[in-house]
């Protein structure tokens, strides 16, 4: 692990300066780390590097001394410790073919702080890094949780858990990753940490179509609990724990996004919902709003094993311009009239939730070597 020469505080490298990016930057150096930012255009770096400011997506927000940033890619890695990535899920692939020859040579772990899946592959983030820098799963971490960048960067309490499937590289980036008003804790459940953050951000686009239509808490609450089963139903048909959603990458992410009107996916449904086209919310939208490209894939993927989702469904009917944002619902209308339990397909059938969860943890505590379930 290698140092800054001259400084005690370790090295730590963020890849992206938009809102997540850099506020991830302030989390870091604010823990004790020295933070080099990439930034793809270079009088943004300027901006960090001499003003301290993000000020097109951090308004107001001065950052510390200790925050630097570049946009040459080789200068932002060298002597990294840990390197974060914080770009558009669908522009990681081609930038990771830079990234790979700097940081082939170390073992720095590489943590995802993305909730998107590639639109062509329909790959979780921690697997397109897998895939391109070569490298072992284990040194892979990724961050999710209920984490609105500009109330992280106004240092209001929060808390976001860090997965990786080697608990020594959990432990590894928690630690990092933390300071007064960031609090990270661990599992390791990648599938169910990353699935959780992208799926959120569809429910959070259904609710933001029901804010624009006008609709009420009843509704809301309606599409937020359905919108629960269906994520925890999807994530655990690829291998994820049940718990897994009903912790902050899935519970306390869904209610911070479906909350907030900071949330892009939530912004980018209420223009849905006010009657605006899906080129019309492209074009307002001048940031990330990973939903709006995940929906697609999301959707093959849930067919590929399976399980159904309504409201995504609903979702892409809206984004396709093929249903009337007025006739969004918990369930399909075109669904027949037979009643439905209420629990999730896994534990619809006598108790066989309680089973596929004693099976989980079995599994888990045999993966684990009889350590528990997890680390949080
Ligand atoms: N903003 C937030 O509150 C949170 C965002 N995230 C996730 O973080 C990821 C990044 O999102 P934000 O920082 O919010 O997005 P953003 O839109 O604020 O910033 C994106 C950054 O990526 C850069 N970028 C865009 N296209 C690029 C390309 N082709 N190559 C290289 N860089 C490119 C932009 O210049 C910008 O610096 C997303 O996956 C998002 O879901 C996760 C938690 C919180
Ligand atoms: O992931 C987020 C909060 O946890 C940010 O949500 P948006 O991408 O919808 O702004």
């Amino acid at each position: 692990m290698s140092r800054k020469q001259g400084s005690s505080r370790p090295r730590v490298t963020v890849i992206g300066a938009g809102s997540w990016g850099t506020t991830f930057g302030k989390i870091l150096a604010d823990g004790g780390a020295n933070v080099t930012m990439w930034a793809r255009r270079p009088e943004h770096a300027q901006e960090i590097a001499q003003a301290k400011r993000n000020s097109l997506y951090l308004p107001g927000i001065n950052l510390p001394r200790e925050m630097t940033a570049t946009h040459h890619l080789s200068e932002a890695l060298e002597g990294a410790e840990q390197v974060y990535l914080s770009i558009p899920s669908q522009a990681v692939r081609q930038n990771l073919k830079a990234v790979r020859p700097l940081v082939s040579l170390t073992d720095a772990p590489i943590v995802s702080l993305m909730k998107g899946v590639e639109r062509r592959t329909g790959l979780r983030m921690s697997q397109v890094i897998e895939q391109e820098l070569h490298c072992d799963p284990a040194r892979i971490a990724v961050a999710s949780g209920p984490n609105l960048a500009l109330e992280i960067a106004r240092e209001q309490p929060t808390a976001a858990v860090i997965s990786s499937t080697s608990q020594e590289t959990a432990d590894a980036v928690a630690r990092r990753a933390r300071n007064h008003y960031f609090r990270t804790f661990v599992n390791t459940d990648v599938i169910g940490t990353e699935f959780g953050g992208v799926l959120k951000n569809l429910i959070a686009v259904a609710i933001g179509i029901v804010d624009g239509v006008g609709y009420g808490e009843n509704t809301k609450a309606s599409i937020i609990t359905r919108g629960l089963v269906e994520m925890t139903d999807f994530a655990v048909a690829y291998g994820a724990q049940p718990e897994t959603l009903q912790g902050l990458a899935g519970l306390g992410d869904l209610i911070a996004t479906c909350q907030s009107p900071l949330s892009r996916n939530n912004t980018a449904g209420r223009l849905l919902g006010q009657g605006y086209s899906f080129q019309d919310v492209v074009k307002q939208m001048d940031q990330t709003a990973e939903g709006l490209a995940s929906v697609a894939p999301v959707l093959q993927l849930a067919r590929d094993v399976g399980v159904a989702m309504p409201i995504v469904e609903q979702v892409k009917m809206v984004l396709d311009g093929t249903m009337n944002p007025r006739d969004i619902a918990p369930h399909l209308t075109t669904d027949d009239d037979t009643p439905m339990g209420e629990r999730t397909q896994n534990g619809q059938a006598g108790g066989g939730g309680a089973l596929w969860r004693s099976l989980q943890r079995a599994l888990d505590q045999f993966r684990n070597g009889g350590r528990g379930p997890s680390g949080n």
